[in-house]
């Protein structure tokens, strides 16, 4: 415990916060945007919506990258699997569209 003021610090953290976390956002949105081009591609020519095999070359390829960025493997995995499975999610309902 000191007796100094914490908040200009934690002032300043939290601004380096809102800003990569507005970046990961802008990031998702344009992988978004990737990914329907990518189902309706996929819906045209009647492939499936989900590639296991380019999802195991996509989890290794970014654990190898996490333990490089001292990230979690773990968690890298889940939050590409929390994307992925939402993208799937896309392309199911554009294969659906009429
Ligand atoms: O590369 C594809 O085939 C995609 O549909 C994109 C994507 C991804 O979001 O990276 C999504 C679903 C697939 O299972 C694999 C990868």
């Amino acid at each position: 415990m000191t007796d100094q003021d914490p908040w200009p610090e934690l002032r300043r953290l939290r601004q380096s916060i809102d800003n990569m976390d507005s970046a990961l956002v802008h990031l998702l949105a344009e992988r978004f945007k990737i990914t329907q081009r990518v189902g309706e591609l996929k819906a045209q020519y009647g492939l499936p919506p989900a590639d296991p095999g380019r999802e195991t070359q996509q989890i290794a390829r970014l654990r190898a990258l996490a333990e490089d960025a001292h990230l979690d493997p773990e968690f890298a995995e889940k939050f590409l699997g929390f994307i992925v499975a939402e993208v799937v999610r896309h392309h199911e309902a554009i294969a659906r569209e009429p």
